[in-house]
């Protein structure tokens, strides 16, 4: 792609780094609350023994008991009905130990995923995907939002800021539609705070390749391997992959995850989210981060400037 000059790489944006800086500060949040006589506590969810999903459960206990806090580990049967899934969301919402909470994603098909995510106390809600939360995200444009936020859009953001990329008047786009990701992700960018602009591209969009090329900054997130090539990015671009397909590695014959970019796209982009090791560890930092700020408004000690 680049001729003449020699290839460049582009600089990565570490997201294992910067969660664990994050991390470090939310140990010192988490002891400030326990001084005040609050253990901020996640819990979650898992339904069914799907080994990816008992991994990042896993995941996420062991880094949250790594900063402090308490974690409650919740698990249910493959073939729980929806009374009893329903009946652990209101137990979890009268918890005073349990400040926040997630309900592992995918459920089994047999259950009503929705109604049981709209069940969750939104004060509760760890991933700041339940609809009063998201709704509140599209209202409150101006000021700070007193309620938890999408973590992973959240990390992509903080990401950026934290290796100093500008994000004001940058134009943004965004591949995929979906609710934890795309959607969520141009509602957190428009915001006054960023002001970036966004384009939000999906299956329906003609010509992705023009849209991709006008971008400052592409978020994607669409599950489609190696959909972002090369020749779509514009030189200089940050380019941070979300995209997750899990496919037989042909040369080890193991099962390995591919991001939505291909790897020729660090020899144009300026910098780059790898996939993994980039915006997944993020996810993990802001999920604690929200049930850390849930805890510290249950106890009237709100620090976030979100
Ligand atoms: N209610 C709910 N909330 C979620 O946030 C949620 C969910 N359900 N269901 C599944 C997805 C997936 N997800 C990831 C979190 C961390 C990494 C992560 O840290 N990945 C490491 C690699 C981890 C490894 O495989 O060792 C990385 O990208 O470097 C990835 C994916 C959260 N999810």
């Amino acid at each position: 792609m680049v001729s003449g000059a020699g290839a460049m790489t582009a600089q990565t944006l570490d997201g294992k780094a910067t969660a664990a800086a994050i991390k470090a500060e939310l140990t010192e949040r988490v002891a400030a609350l326990k001084a005040k006589g609050v253990t901020p506590g996640i819990a979650t969810v898992l339904v069914g023994a799907d080994p990816g999903s008992q991994l990042y459960v896993g995941m996420k206990h062991k880094q949250s008991q790594a900063i402090g806090m308490n974690s409650i580990q919740h698990e249910l049967p493959a073939d729980s009905t929806q009374e009893q899934v329903e009946a652990l969301i209101d137990q979890l919402n009268a918890d005073p130990e349990c400040h926040g909470y997630i309900v592992q994603l995918p459920l089994p098909k047999h259950l009503d995923t929705d109604r049981i995510l709209e069940r969750i106390d939104p004060a509760k809600d760890a991933d700041g995907l339940h609809p009063i939360n998201l709704g509140r995200l599209v209202l409150n444009v101006n000021g700070p939002i007193e309620t938890p936020l999408p973590c992973t859009p959240r990390g992509v953001i903080e990401l950026l800021l934290r290796h100093d990329y500008e994000l004001k008047g940058k134009h943004v786009v965004v591949v995929g539609r979906g609710v934890t990701i795309g959607r969520s992700m141009g509602l957190l960018l428009t915001r006054r705070q960023i002001n970036a602009t966004v384009t939000l591209t999906h299956t329906g969009t003609e010509d992705m390749g023009y849209h991709l090329r006008q971008a400052d900054v592409i978020v994607a997130a669409a599950g489609v391997k190696h959909l972002v090539r090369a020749e779509d990015v514009k030189p200089g671009a940050a380019v941070l992959d979300v995209g997750v397909t899990r496919e037989e590695d042909p040369e080890t014959g193991k099962q390995k995850v591919y991001g939505d970019v291909h790897p020729d796209v660090a020899e144009v982009a300026g910098f780059l989210s790898p996939n993994p090791g980039g915006v997944g560890p993020m996810t993990v930092a802001l999920l604690m981060t929200n049930v850390v700020e849930a805890a510290e408004r249950q106890a009237g000690l709100a620090t976030q400037d979100g």
